[in-house]
């Protein structure tokens, strides 16, 4: 953000001041306004004012322009918008500034020279120079440089900003060339002839320089870089037309109308100076209200360097006036701008910096697109460890259901075997009874009978050998029993049964080896009967618990069975998952492979692509350079011819028919 620099130029008095004469005073920058003899008016309506520069009347062109328009004219070589206009009352010395005189070039024709001097010294870039000119005519443009363009429209774009469509643009290489079109131009502007100027300008004018730069020699590498863009800048120089006073300049008819378009112009231009000096954000600026305006919008308030040098009379005749040019000026310090350096892309290296945001893009939507794949890989590969860990787990369960089933089968298998045992022994038992008891009888029998040889079948050892097995449970009931059976009157020679129990207790052992005596062996035959009984009870219980313990299993079993079952649809379920995470995972991988070879014949393409706009660009700058030449060399041949016309008029030889044609 700057400021606009505004300067004073006082102007070289036309007539000897009067000693009653009020005369301004300038010291350093400021200048007020004295009374005569010296001393400073003190009224409020004529204050003192201060600027950027003042110069009065002895100062040339060349130490304004060295002062005030020389940096404007370096940035804009640089890249900077420039804008230098010149602003006053008529015959204040406008004209005399931009356009000089034969002893004292005007700022435009420095200005020209700057440009040409700059450019040759700043030597890694290449310039393209071009200019035009135009003036500002009752509220028309026209072309200064070509003879009938006239009332040229005023566009806008998004490209190029507020421009005149249609104004001749030439391409020129030296300051000559322009010095040329610039004296071209001066032949087709608008003068006239008031009581205040003898050689008044009845137009706003408006020279152009257009300045385009590329870095020389860009790199081939085919990277987009700054060197890639151009910058084009634009420099004006306006000579603005006078304000005046019609009853001082005496103008009527075709002078009126001017006067009264140049005074509603400048009013204009007043107008945004006041909006734009009262420093509101979002203030409606009437740029649109003039051709002038809306032309000049950028140096005003917008992206420019700006300069203005407001020209003043110092007669005090003209006091009145010259107060309003130093109020304008005031007004115009006030305003700040915002340059910057334009720098726009070429076709060919916008076409170069969109392919590479493509290609960027396409990257990162790949990279994206495989982190995605990948992602979606790694998920499905630990979906597929997980869902391998389950059925390992459900396997070693299964196992484990599987074992507790055979266990629990077996010991069904068992508990039947037992069972089917105790169904024998109670049906043996039963037999055993009746067999024992039939003995007994025999027994007694015999016994009352008194016969020897009966007691000797008596006393025979009864058969157990056929249930063994029994044996063993009978033994341990039997057991319990003995403990406590009297101690016996006699041992002699016969096993005491209790001797037995403590000696054989628990064991199985074959009563066929013992020898006991008769009674004993009596009592133990009932002894045993009874306990037969008890066994028989027992095993019975025994029997039905065990059938409980038995279903219990069974229900066990069953419910195993099941659990069995739903662990198999589990591990079928999740091979079935495995599988077709597999399948996935093989497809994600092809897909993988397609896009790394789409990318491949992608950057293929951009090779090619590339290599192509390198060819374009090079064939755009021969072309360029061959544009230029024939440009430079059609615009001198034009100006040659134009003089030689003139000189022949002049000369009122005849015209030969080659420069008629
Ligand atoms: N600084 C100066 N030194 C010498 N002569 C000057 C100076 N300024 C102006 N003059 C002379 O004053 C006269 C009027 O100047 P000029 O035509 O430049 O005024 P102007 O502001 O352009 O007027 P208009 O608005 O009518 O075109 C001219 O004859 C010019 O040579």
């Amino acid at each position: 953000m700057e400021k606009i620099s505004v300067a004073v130029r006082f102007r070289p008095s036309t007539s000897d001041p009067l000693p009653s004469d009020r005369q301004w005073h300038l010291d350093d920058n400021r200048i007020s306004l004295h009374r005569p003899l010296g001393t400073p008016n003190p009224t409020s309506s004529s204050p003192s004012f201060s600027f950027d520069h003042v110069f009065d009347h002895s100062t040339t062109n060349s130490s304004v322009h060295q002062v005030l328009t020389s940096p404007i004219i370096l940035a804009a070589v640089d890249g900077f918008n420039g804008t230098v206009f010149a602003y006053g009352q008529t015959s204040s010395g406008k004209t005399y500034t931009m356009n000089g005189s034969g002893s004292d070039p005007g700022i435009i024709q420095l200005a020209v020279r700057d440009v040409f001097e700059m450019i040759q010294m700043v030597t890694e870039r290449e310039f393209l120079i071009r200019v035009s000119y135009m003036e500002i005519y009752n509220e028309e443009i026209n072309d200064l440089l070509v003879l009938g363009n006239q009332k040229l429209p005023i566009h806008e774009s998004l490209e190029r900003g507020v421009y005149v469509a249609g104004l001749r643009e030439e391409i020129v290489n030296n300051t000559d060339q322009v010095l040329e079109l610039i004296k071209l131009g001066e032949t087709n502007r608008h003068f006239g002839e008031t009581n205040m100027n003898a050689r008044s300008s009845r137009s706003h004018t408006i020279f152009r320089m257009v300045i385009e730069s590329s870095v020389k020699n860009t790199t081939s590498s085919g990277d987009v870089s700054d060197t890639d863009a151009i910058r084009v800048s634009v420099l004006n120089l306006v000579d603005l037309a006078g304000s005046e006073r019609i009853a001082k300049t005496g103008a009527g008819g075709v002078r009126l109308k001017e006067g009264k378009h140049i005074n509603k112009s400048l009013m204009v231009l007043g107008n945004v100076i006041n909006k734009l000096s009262e420093g509101k954000q979002r203030a409606h600026i009437p740029y649109r209200d003039s051709k002038l305006t809306r032309i000049l919008q950028p140096a005003l308030g917008g992206n420019a360097k700006t300069s203005i040098i407001c020209t003043v009379a110092p007669e005090e005749v003209h006091v009145e006036e010259t107060k309003g040019t130093l109020q304008f000026a005031s007004r115009a310090k006030r305003i700040t701008n915002c340059a910057q350096v334009n720098e726009v892309l070429t076709d060919a290296a916008l076409l170069r910096r969109q392919k590479l945001e493509i290609e960027e893009l396409r990257k990162k939507l790949q990279g994206s697109h495989s982190e995605v794949l990948e992602q979606v890989i790694l998920k499905q590969r630990n979906d597929m460890l997980k869902s391998e860990m389950e059925r390992d787990k459900l396997a070693t369960q299964l196992e484990e259901e599987r074992k507790a089933r055979e266990t629990l089968e077996n010991h069904i298998k068992e508990q039947q075997k037992k069972i089917e045992n105790l169904n024998d022994l109670s049906f043996s038992s039963g037999q055993t009874q009746n067999s024992c008891q039939v003995d007994s009888g025999e027994i007694s029998k015999h016994v009352f009978n008194g016969n020897n040889g009966v007691q000797l079948d008596v006393f025979k050892t009864p058969n157990f050998k056929s249930m063994p097995n029994n044996f063993v449970m009978k033994r341990s009931v039997y057991s319990s029993a003995i403990e406590s059976s009297p101690i016996p009157d006699s041992f002699d020679s016969i096993a005491d049964e209790d001797m037995w129990l403590r000696l054989n207790k628990g064991l199985t052992t074959d009563l066929d080896t013992l020898d006991m005596t008769p009674f004993r062996n009596n009592q133990f035959l009932s002894q045993d009967a009874s306990l037969e009984h008890a066994l028989e009870e027992t095993s019975t219980e025994e029997t039905s618990s065990q059938e409980a313990d038995c279903s219990l299993h069974k229900q066990e079993l069953e419910a195993s069975k099941e659990i069995c079952a739903k662990l198999e649809n589990e591990c079928k379920l999740l091979r079935e998952q495995n599988a077709s995470l597999v399948q996935t995972l093989s497809m994600s991988k092809e897909n993988v492979e397609l896009l790394t070879a789409e990318k491949e014949e992608l950057l293929k393409n951009l090779n090619i692509e590339k290599q192509k706009l390198k060819d374009l660009k090079d064939e755009i700058r021969q072309f360029s350079l061959a544009f230029a030449q024939r440009e430079g060399l059609l615009t001198s041949l034009y100006s040659k011819s134009k003089a030689m016309v003139e000189n022949l008029k002049s000369c009122r030889a005849p015209i030969p028919e080659i420069l008629e044609c």
